[in-house]
Parts: structure tokens; C-alpha cells; sequence
């Protein structure tokens, strides 16, 4: 990662950011943690669907020999592995069968949003930066596996309370932390809850590398959103996306979409 972040803009950004889930995109790409503030990460995005395509893979020249592309098959190979084997244990708990069960809306051959997305934080000070951090937000798809080594994210806890606690989730290694994203609260009738979170870099010092696996449903699965309509998994993909792409003036009365209608299922 530090190999491919330290490079020239230029070599990172060979191939642009050809979908939402597959490229690179420079810091500022979208809202920061504050109002008025952008977003404080540059990342790399690597769609499942895309790898699935072998030696023709798009990928910038700086990544794509086959050590590189084997070391993105291996973690989104193994990653589906442990995300769907913990769809299925939340299937069982849950008592759903056949059809319903969450696993059988992820079926690895059909087409998805799921990607594996590298990031680099920029340091930066929280009261004075003008790109820092990443925004309040929950995940768009069922699970996401999260791994960093730094401080820097910070969880809500869902139940009634103050809704401006924040509470840092200390990184520990050899641990992942596992996110239930907006598409698994549809898919379970809105039992399960997505977790509200954000990133604030906590040192004026050190860049901060996270790796994040974003489990999504097949395209065409369908559930109920958090305003009650009936959509697809990529229909909310990329409602939610052009969410995220806005300013935080623009995002004003987005809450049900920005926060999978966690507010209110929070704080009411
Ligand atoms: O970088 C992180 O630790 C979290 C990233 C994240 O929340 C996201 O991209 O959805
Ligand atoms: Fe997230």
C-alpha cells in the first residue's frame, strides 16, 4: 500500500475512477468530518467483479503485476470466505431458510457491488484542517471487514443517548472489526442495525492505512429501504453513492439515506 500511496499522482491515477467500486481517488473527493470540510483519505478500489475478469484486469501499471493481483485475489477470496460463513451463522440465529437466507442474496458468481478499498489518511488537525477525516456515515452494503493497525475510527452505539457520543474502537492486532451495513438492516426487516461511524485522525503526525472488504448484495436482490420502498441492492447503492458525493449543505435532509434510518431508529 505504501508503495502504491507514495507513487506519483499521475502512476496512482492511470485509470481514474472508471466505476464507484473499482479506481483511485485523490484526497477531497467528498465531505469531511466537519461542515464545510472535505474528505482527509486517498483510496484504491478494487471491484470483486472486476478481478473475476483475471489477466484483464484494469488496474494502474504500478499494480498489476501478477504478485499484486494475486495478493487482491487472495483478500477477497478469503474475505468472502469469513463474511459469508458470518451470513450464515446470522441466517441460522435468526431462523431464516432457503431463499432467505442472507448468504443465499450473496451468491459469489453473481454480479455485485462488493470491492476492496485501500485507504491513506492524510494527518491532520480536526479544528483547524480543511480536509480531514472520513464523514458520519453507515455502510452501504450487508458486511464490511475492516482492518487498520491505528486509531482513528469511531462508532456510536446504537440505543437511546446522546447521539453525539462518539467512542473510539481501539485497533488491535491480528483483529478486524466487522461493520453490519444498511443492505443486511433491510434484508433482516431492520433487526439488525447498521453501525454509525466515522474517522478522525487522532496525531498531527502519521499517515493512517486502513483496509476495508465491503461485502454488497448480488445487484438484484431486493429489500425495503429506510424511507420504506422496495429497491434493489444497487438501486440503494447508488442512491446512497450520489449521497456521499455531496457537500454537507447538499446532504441536509439526506439523514435516512446518509445514516441507513439509524437516526431515527437511534434516537427515537
Ligand atoms: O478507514 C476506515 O477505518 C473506515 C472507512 C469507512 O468507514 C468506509 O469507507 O466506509
Ligand atoms: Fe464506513
Amino acid at each position: 500500500m505504501e508503495r502504491f500511496f507514495n507513487s506519483p499522482h499521475h502512476e496512482k491515477n492511470e485509470i481514474g475512477l472508471p466505476s464507484q467500486e473499482h479506481g483511485y481517488e485523490p484526497v477531497g473527493n467528498h465531505a469531511g468530518v466537519d461542515d464545510g470540510t472535505k474528505d482527509g483519505y486517498e483510496i484504491l478500489k478494487v471491484s470483486r467483479d472486476e478481478l473475476s475478469k483475471g489477466s484483464n484486469i484494469n488496474l494502474p501499471s504500478i499494480i498489476k503485476d501478477n504478485h499484486d493481483v494475486k495478493v487482491f485475489d487472495d483478500f477477497v477470496a478469503g474475505f468472502n470466505i469469513i463474511t459469508k460463513t458470518m451470513l450464515s451463522a446470522l441466517s441460522t440465529s435468526l431462523g431464516l431458510q432457503g431463499g432467505e437466507r442472507f448468504e443465499n442474496l450473496h451468491r459469489t458468481n453473481h454480479k455485485s457491488n462488493s470491492t476492496l478499498a485501500m485507504f491513506r489518511y492524510i494527518p491532520g488537525d480536526i479544528k483547524t484542517s480543511k480536509e480531514v477525516g472520513h464523514q458520519k456515515h453507515t455502510d452501504i452494503g450487508s458486511l464490511t471487514l475492516l482492518f487498520s493497525e491505528q486509531w482513528g475510527l469511531q462508532v456510536q452505539r446504537p440505543g437511546p443517548q446522546d447521539h453525539e457520543k462518539w467512542e473510539f474502537i481501539e485497533p488491535k492486532p491480528g483483529h478486524a472489526v466487522i461493520n453490519v451495513g444498511d443492505s443486511l438492516r433491510f434484508a433482516s426487516g431492520h433487526q439488525l442495525y447498521s453501525c454509525i461511524h466515522q474517522v478522525v485522525p487522532i496525531d498531527n503526525l502519521e499517515d493512517r492505512y486502513s483496509i476495508a472488504y465491503f461485502l454488497r448484495p448480488e445487484n438484484e436482490a431486493k429489500y425495503k429501504d429506510s424511507n420504506g420502498r422496495w429497491v434493489t441492492a444497487s438501486e440503494w447503492h447508488d442512491t446512497k453513492y450520489e449521497v456521499f458525493q455531496k457537500e454537507h449543505q447538499q446532504q441536509l435532509g439526506s439523514d435516512s439515506i446518509l445514516m441507513g434510518g439509524m437516526e431515527t431508529a437511534v434516537n427515537g
